[in-house]
């Protein structure tokens, strides 16, 4: 019998609590695979000393279920980040921010010795850019911005009512083949107005637990 999206969701989220120690304080992601995974971390009894959060929404879950969050200012590394992504390839680049909450997702990324990505099969794919690369933007800068996409030979489209938990706007951009995902996120986010951009190479996954009909296949890069 073949698995739905989201067990195999709820299976790698399961899955991600071997790489939490007790007694750590762990990164947490954004997204519906990752809330399989605070409730798995919330249920496990696994004593963490608490939890790093990258959304307002990650917070909220965790607090209501009794996981002690931290700013991220308090800490100074964290041994693990555990998050999802809308793409992932072969050498563990993603493409992040289908849930508007990647400027935060790169900052708790960036202090962690380790991201762990949890994604479903579907997740896993030769070339980035299938999935509309979401770009968080000072609104001001949103047309310029849309202007230099353009001239690239792609969309870039505003997401229409949705503002960050930074209070900027999401940039939607069709059409892209990220062929060198490092020099892409380097370029564009000098981008006057760009706050960030939803490829993660620098701050590229270690494993990725992905979800699939035979169960959890480890990859690491
Ligand atoms: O902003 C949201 C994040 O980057 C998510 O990690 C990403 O969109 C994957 O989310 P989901 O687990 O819901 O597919």
């Amino acid at each position: 019998m073949s698995l739905t999206q989201d067990e195999l969701k709820t299976l790698v989220g399961q899955a991600a609590l071997q790489y939490v120690t007790p007694g750590t304080i762990v990164g947490v992601g954004t997204g519906s695979t990752v809330d399989k995974f605070i409730d798995a971390l919330a249920a496990s009894g696994l004593a963490v000393a608490g939890a790093v959060s990258s959304s307002v929404r990650s917070t909220e879950r965790m607090k209501a279920l009794g996981i002690r969050v931290l700013e991220a200012g308090e800490v100074t590394s964290l041994p693990v980040y555990i998050d999802g992504a809308d793409e992932i390839d072969h050498a563990g680049h993603m493409v992040k921010g289908g849930g508007a909450a990647l400027t935060r997702e790169k900052i708790v990324a960036d202090l962690a010795e380790r991201f762990v990505c949890i994604a479903d099969e579907s997740k896993l794919v030769p070339v980035l850019g299938a999935f509309p690369l979401p770009v968080e933007v000072i609104p001001m800068a949103a047309a310029q911005i849309a202007r230099r996409f353009a001239a690239l030979g792609a969309q870039a489209t505003l997401r229409a009512g949705v503002v960050t938990d930074n209070g900027c706007q999401i940039l939607d951009v069709r059409g892209l083949q990220i062929t060198d995902p490092k020099a892409f996120e380097a370029d564009v986010n000098q981008w006057p107005g760009v706050v960030t951009v939803g490829v993660f190479a620098r701050n590229r996954a270690s494993v990725c637990l992905l979800g699939t009909a035979a169960g959890v296949k480890t990859l690491v890069f």
